[in-house]
């Protein structure tokens, strides 16, 4: 019975991560062109950027830029906009009934801004609790990674990763915590350099405080936010 309730609650939630506002914003055909294509008008663009603020594309240093931020645009930083790059998470069947939670922690984060498209960097924590199901450990950081690898605002990337893991593993009980510095108020803009961004999104048994709180401990986070 509490079985069918679950994967009932997976199934609707399902429906509602497909069309969520969770999603990255991305136009229909934003997969029509391939990546030499793309990497090809891209370079052209770049150049114009730099052409228009004067630099001279001639000298050595400078005439590989445009296909170098290019290739970087698309095969590396933004390379997570992609569903083929969507890593493939093997899971297992929880045989040693192993029922408390499982944190992934200090998962390394390297994501950009897309309001200023400036570095965001930090740490990512993933917490489950098996509902039957176990995931590979380095699949959760290569989850963080694959969203990380887009245009994002922290808050999105947050919910992208719970939504991913809730799917994968097949429960709601998943969380993430992430504590990231965006270059676009530490470096220009503001300039403080020490200020940082904690998002969390919690499911199903992460609500209840307890829970939660557990998790808290383990990452040793400051839970005054
Ligand atoms: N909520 C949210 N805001 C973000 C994130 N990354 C950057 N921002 C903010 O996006 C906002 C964009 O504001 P604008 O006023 O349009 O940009 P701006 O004139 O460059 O603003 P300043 O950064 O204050 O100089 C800034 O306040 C950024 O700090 C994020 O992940 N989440
Ligand atoms: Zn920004």
């Amino acid at each position: 019975m509490k079985v069918d309730k679950i994967l009932n609650e997976i199934e609707e939630m399902g429906d509602a991560h497909a069309g969520s506002s969770a999603n990255t914003p991305l136009r229909e055909d934003a997969f029509s062109l391939s990546d030499e294509e793309k990497i090809d008008l891209i370079k052209k663009d770049v150049r114009s950027i730099l052409d228009t603020l004067g630099l001279d594309l001639e000298d050595d240093s400078l005439k590989g830029t445009p296909q170098r931020v290019a290739k970087m645009f698309v095969n590396e930083i933004f390379s997570g906009l992609h569903p083929k790059r969507k890593p493939k998470a093997s899971t297992f069947e929880n045989k040693y009934k192993y029922g408390e939670m499982l944190v992934e922690k200090n998962i390394t984060v390297y994501s950009t801004c897309e309001h200023h498209l400036l570095p965001i960097v930090g740490k990512a924590h993933v917490a489950y609790i098996s509902n039957g199901t176990v995931v590979g450990l380095s699949k959760m950081n290569r989850i963080v990674d694959y969203f990380a690898k887009r245009p994002q605002v922290q808050e999105r990337m947050t919910m992208q990763i719970v939504h991913e893991l809730q799917n994968v593993l097949g429960t709601l009980d998943v969380a993430c915590v992430v504590d990231a510095k965006h270059l676009c108020v530490n470096s220009r803009g503001i300039r403080d350099i020490e200020s940082s961004t904690v998002t969390s999104e919690f499911g199903g048994a992460f609500k209840k405080k307890e829970v939660r709180r557990e998790f808290l401990d383990y990452i040793k986070l400051d839970t005054s936010f």
